[in-house]
């Protein structure tokens, strides 16, 4: 079975989400046994690595050591909330000062990647990144017009747009890769950061095996596993936290609280607020599902907000915010049972999940070690779904110094 995202209907050359998850890759086929194994809690699994996934260590490495481990001393995830942090102590003279979170997440974020994966920051991805949020715009006016099939094959703007932008980011991270690779031949990159890894592994699988076709990847494997990265590590992680501040806005009580015991409250946002509302597959063969005959060629969407939101399964409280449920972890909220779906399930289970909520705990402690914070009176609360869950009309909130 194959895994989908929403677009997957989109197809062929212009069609950037996939160029952004590329859904390549075959899965063996899934049992309902393997889907629900709901005996390892899922907080420990993101530790093991995908058969194939070759960039596991890059991103899973790091042991409450703020990212250390992925450059190779420098913790970017705390320099990157350090950053923001002074930047906002910097706002309001008279100790409060009101700020929409979101473009100051979707900084962080992004800047947390580049450093951590490629040894850039955000200045340096902020070409790349700007392309990325444009292409997802494009596509997504192009869901509010009729469906015309066939129609992403005519040179219309926008499909001319949309194959510019793509030619720009792999112009983009060819760049990046031919100069790391030049420094890594030179012996001049010591980083272990993904591209590092990536680089240097297949030089060395390229000496080994003159000809590349005995294994490797080529230069556009490394292009699409870096396309996947900046833009899974960008968008999710800023959702988690611009929810964290919301809803710990309407729930002051609970800012006292998330000092001490922040990982439950973040799991409780991604329940209440799954950055991906909906998981998809696709059936490349007829697939018994439990008791679910499927034939081949079907779309099978995995509803994960609403798994999210079921009493059955949440109790009556399932609409509430109640971070105290995830105080015996993940596995006994969720009553021994498969879900909680924030990060997918199985073989293709979120590779950067640990790196998530690092970073994630990183930020929100030190953002409540300087300020207590609400709701501006502005904010208007409408979640909606723009490839992750977004606050419509931004998170305005207002910030006390401590
Ligand atoms: C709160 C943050 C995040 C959430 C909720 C999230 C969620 C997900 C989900 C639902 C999938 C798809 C699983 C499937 O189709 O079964 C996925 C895949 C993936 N994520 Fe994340 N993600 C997050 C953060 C990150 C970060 C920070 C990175 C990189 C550092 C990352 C890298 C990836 C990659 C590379 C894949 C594709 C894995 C594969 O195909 O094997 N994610 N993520």
């Amino acid at each position: 079975m194959r895994r989908g995202t929403w677009a997957n209907e989109l197809s062929g050359p212009i069609d950037p989400l996939r160029n952004l998850f590329p859904n390549n890759k075959v899965d063996s086929d899934v049992t309902p046994n393997h889907v629900f194994d709901a005996s390892t809690d899922i907080t420990r699994r993101g530790g093991a690595a995908a058969p194939g996934r070759t960039t596991s260590r890059a991103v899973n490495g790091q042991q409450g050591d703020g990212g250390a481990a992925a450059t190779g001393g420098e913790p970017p995830f705390r320099s990157s909330s350090e950053e923001l942090v002074n930047n906002w102590k910097k706002l309001g003279s008279e100790g409060s000062f009101e700020l929409d979170v979101v473009p100051a997440f979707e900084r962080l974020t992004s800047d947390a990647i580049s450093k951590t994966a490629f040894g850039s920051n955000y200045e340096q991805g902020k070409q790349l990144f700007e392309c990325q949020a444009e292409q997802l715009q494009i596509v997504f006016q192009s869901y509010e017009s009729a469906y015309i099939p066939g129609a992403r094959y005519l040179p219309t703007k926008a499909n001319k747009r949309l194959n510019y932008l793509d030619v720009e980011i792999r112009t983009i991270l060819r760049g990046m890769i031919k100069k790391r690779e030049e420094a890594i031949k030179l012996g001049g990159v010591c980083n272990h950061d993904l591209l590092s890894l990536l680089v240097d592994s297949n030089l060395r699988e390229s000496q080994e095996n003159t000809n590349m076709k005995n294994g490797g990847m080529s230069v556009d494997d490394i292009v699409e596993e870096c396309k996947v990265f900046y833009f899974a590590g960008r968008e999710t992680t800023s959702d988690l936290l611009i929810w964290t501040l919301v809803l710990l806005s309407m729930h002051h009580e609970w800012q006292e609280r998330a000092r001490e015991e922040v990982p439950m409250v973040l799991y409780e946002v991604l329940r209440l607020y799954p950055p991906f509302s909906m998981l998809i597959r696709h059936t490349d063969k007829a697939t018994k599902l439990g008791e679910i005959n499927l034939p081949q060629g079907v779309l099978v969407g995995l509803p994960v907000l609403s798994l999210h939101h079921d009493r059955e399964i949440w109790g009556e409280d399932a609409e509430e915010f109640n971070p105290a449920r995830f105080s015996g972890g993940v596995a006994n909220a969720a009553k021994g049972k498969a879900s909680f779906f924030t990060f997918g399930w199985g073989p293709r289970i979120c590779i950067g999940q640990q790196f998530a909520l690092l970073e994630a705990k990183i930020a929100v402690t030190m953002i409540l070690q300087h300020f207590s914070f609400e709701l501006s009176p502005t904010y208007v609360h409408s979640p909606y779904s723009l490839v992750t869950i977004q606050p419509q009309f931004g998170a305005p909130i207002v910030f006390h110094k401590l």
